[in-house]
């Protein structure tokens, strides 16, 4: 019988998600102790952004996806971060540190020497490449992901006919910024290699699934670890708007003797929360602002039901409300950190344990 085919959910074909995901898969990558099928069983399936690769994975579509969620140089991707919590039934399950090496792509036909003026990719992939940019007087132009925008280039939809995606150019003044491997999936010249402001360039992938995580599973020993494996835990929280709540929060990490590899805030009313049945990337009247209070708690939501504020201000918490994600780095099975994570989660208003997983590296 052929072997179970795992469909791994990326961005576009040529998109360095995809590269990551091959990356974490393949055999010789020796990412932890995550059960890992054989190259042969992997099959990718491109999606035209990052909400609905997410969706692929809720609708079964797909069994994983790779997501980029922070680089060396530029942060962390904040969109992609704010997706997360958007779908509740995602968790992670794994983490990969790709080495992102960026191209400038012209057209097929482009002459080496020849005017580009505007370039086009990913946000984080142009903020990368600021300083190369900036010295060559080029314009940067904002797509959905690098691997569309050498696609875009490559059938000609970038300038041409006098007009491009930013409103103006001619054809033969576009380029983009994108991995070789693009480069040559759409038959793109490669102008320059290596077009990244240093050289330590490292973008960190989370590998996902569908199917939440509980706070039983959540708490102890996640899919793929076994004890005493080294691992992070992921989780989201909020908390009440009273002085010195984040300190007495974090303070039980400190306690364990637990590393806190990351700690990001983000502003609450920039989260897009989806209402039940729909994952908010765009879909429209379906979108809802859910401020993270008592009073708007949804079950779904948290793997801990949202609390009552306990006296903090509610108005104020709309406004300037904040949620916290913290990756915790510790060894799987750990008493101190399950039982500094329970603290946590008996502080907070709103709790979710994103996922715990074998870590990269040292
Ligand atoms: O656009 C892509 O190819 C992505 O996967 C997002 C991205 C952009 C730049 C560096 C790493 C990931």
């Amino acid at each position: 019988m052929p072997p179970r085919a795992l469909l791994g959910a990326t961005c576009e074909a040529g998109a360095y998600s995809e590269s990551a995901a091959l990356q974490f898969f393949s055999p010789s990558s020796g990412g932890g102790p995550l059960r890992k099928p054989p190259d042969a069983a992997i099959q990718l399936l491109p999606t035209p952004s990052f909400g609905a690769m997410l969706d692929a994975l809720t609708s079964a579509t797909a069994t994983h996806a790779a997501m980029p969620i922070e680089n060396s140089l530029a942060g962390t991707i904040h969109p992609n971060l704010d997706l997360l919590l958007a779908n509740p039934n995602v968790s992670i399950v794994g983490e990969t540190d790709f080495r992102v090496r960026h191209c400038l792509l012209g057209a097929p036909d482009a002459a080496p020497g020849v005017a580009i003026k505007r370039v086009h990719s990913h946000y984080m992939a142009l903020a990368q490449c600021t300083g190369y940019l900036a010295g060559r007087g080029l314009t940067q132009v904002v797509a959905a992901d690098t691997a569309g925008a050498a696609r875009a280039l490559s059938l000609g939809q970038l300038g041409g006919d006098g007009k491009d995606d930013a409103g103006s150019g001619l054809r033969g003044e576009e380029a983009v910024i994108a991995s070789r491997r693009a480069g040559d999936i759409y038959g793109l010249t490669v102008l320059e290699e290596g077009v990244e402001d240093d050289a330590g360039n490292y973008t960190r992938f989370l590998i996902l699934t569908g199917g939440g995580v509980g706070v039983s599973r959540g708490l102890g020993v996640g899919w793929g670890v076994g004890g005493g494996d080294a691992v992070k835990t992921s989780v989201a929280f909020t908390l009440r708007n009273v002085a010195g709540e984040l300190f007495r929060a974090l303070s039980v990490f400190a306690v364990s003797g637990a590393d806190l590899t990351k700690v990001e805030s983000r502003h609450v009313a920039t989260l897009r929360l989806l209402s039940e049945g729909s994952n908010g990337h765009g879909d429209g009247a379906s979108e809802v602002i859910v401020p993270l209070t008592a009073a708007a708690a949804t079950g779904g939501m948290a793997s801990v039901p949202v609390r009552d504020g306990g006296g903090s201000n509610e108005e104020a918490e709309r406004r300037w409300g904040y949620i916290f994600y913290v990756d915790v780095a510790h060894v799987a099975g750990d008493e101190g950190v399950r039982i500094a994570l329970m603290a946590l989660a008996n502080a907070a208003l709103f709790f979710r344990v994103l996922g715990t997983y074998p870590r990269c590296g040292p």
